[in-house]
């Protein structure tokens, strides 16, 4: 096994992208999905089910695993890999976002952010350094820059001011990761909807210089034609040779027109909380199995899945379970989501390399319209 982490570009169809990240730890094929594993566990699954979903890579948080159980604890134990049972690569992020998100009594400065934990109230220091610290410690593959993300809408200025507070913060973050062969460092760019702020920023991190580049600041609030009309700019202004991953995104027309754009990586907990919700996607559109009408319904979710919520029960029983709130039913519903998200994906990934992405797009959007869910 290489101790390398490297990015090969295979094939493009207009915008969109198929390549393969790879790491000491396995191989992660774009585009790709990354499944969130918030607390050290992807929610109401075991690894090795969200490995049978097809996913290469998951995602930490460094928010919560700080607060609980400590970083310096799982680092004791053998890293985030060993101590959550999954072997292949994990990214995680910087807990900048969460923080501004989650805590309480915050103040940020040029140095960090300090706040008290959601769980204790306990006080604690995010900066680029500590960040870089805290993700060493949990053995992550993929470590993320330490940045303020904007909410939305906010003035120019503010974008502005935000963006280079996040630019200097990169700077340090690549300073305090140091030299750490087979793990990477990815920058994120940031400046609002702004075409010359995001132009800025991809210029100030190809300075610096990372193994790959996020496009963030996006999915607060701006609405899915305002983002599109940012990643129809936004990507390109990145590195071509480098994988470019969009932060917190999405709904699947959100990912699928996020690859349409040129986007690599993707990570959302969508999948996963609207498991446990009771909404359900499908190529025919969102079923919410709470409906009554599904209580007699002797069909399988979709007969097309390979998941075992579509193996192995009708939409009456999951109908059943998700109103008696057993924990079965989320454990299903999530698996059936990862696992259509993951399709998608592997669909992307598929017709990108055949040079029919228009096809295969147009197909995604008839299958939705259709209806008959
Ligand atoms: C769910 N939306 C979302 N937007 C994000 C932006 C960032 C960012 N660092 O700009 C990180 C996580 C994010 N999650």
């Amino acid at each position: 096994m290489k101790n390398t982490f490297s990015f090969e570009l295979q094939k493009t169809d207009g915008a969109a992208r198929t390549g393969v990240i790879r790491t000491p730890r396995g191989e992660v094929r774009t585009p790709a999905f990354m499944p969130v594993g918030t607390a050290a566990t992807v929610k109401a699954m075991m690894p090795e089910s969200v490995a049978e979903t097809g996913a290469d890579i998951l995602l930490g948080n460094t928010y919560h695993l700080m607060l609980r159980p400590t970083a310096e604890r799982i680092d004791r134990l053998g890293g985030l890999h060993r101590f959550m049972n999954w072997d292949r690569p994990i990214l995680t992020d910087s807990g900048g976002f969460q923080v501004m998100s989650l805590s309480g009594l915050r103040k940020l400065t040029e140095d960090g952010v300090t706040f008290k934990s959601h769980i204790d109230g306990s006080k604690h220091v995010l900066s680029p350094e500590t960040s870089m610290e805290i993700q060493r410690l949990l053995g992550s593959d993929i470590v993320m820059c330490f940045d303020e993300c904007p909410a939305l809408p906010a003035d120019k200025s503010r974008i502005a001011d935000s963006m280079r507070l996040s630019m200097r913060w990169a700077d340090r973050s690549r300073a305090a990761f140091g030299d750490r062969p087979g793990h990477a460092l990815f920058g994120i760019q940031q400046g609002g909807l702004e075409e010359d702020l995001r132009a800025e920023s991809a210029e100030a991190l190809q300075q610096i210089g990372f193994e790959g580049y996020a496009v963030g600041g996006l999915a607060v609030g701006e609405g899915q034609e305002a983002m599109f009309g940012c990643l129809d700019f936004a990507p390109g202004q990145l590195p071509v040779d480098k994988p470019r991953y969009l932060m917190g995104v999405g709904k699947p027309d959100d990912i699928v027109g996020a690859v349409k754009r040129g986007i690599d990586m993707m990570d959302c907990v969508l999948p996963s909380r609207s498991g446990r919700t009771g909404q359900v996607f499908t190529r025919h559109g969102v079923v919410n199995i709470k409906n009554a009408r599904h209580a007699d319904d002797p069909r399988p979710l979709d007969d097309t899945c390979r998941c075992p919520a579509c193996r192995n029960y009708s939409r009456a029983y999951l109908h059943h379970v998700f109103r008696s709130q057993e924990m079965i039913s989320g454990m299903l519903l999530t698996w059936h989501n990862l696992t259509y998200f993951q399709d998608i994906m592997q669909g992307m990934r598929a017709a990108i390399a055949a040079g029919t992405f228009d096809a295969w797009e147009a197909d995604f959007h008839a299958g939705r319209a259709a209806g008959d869910i």
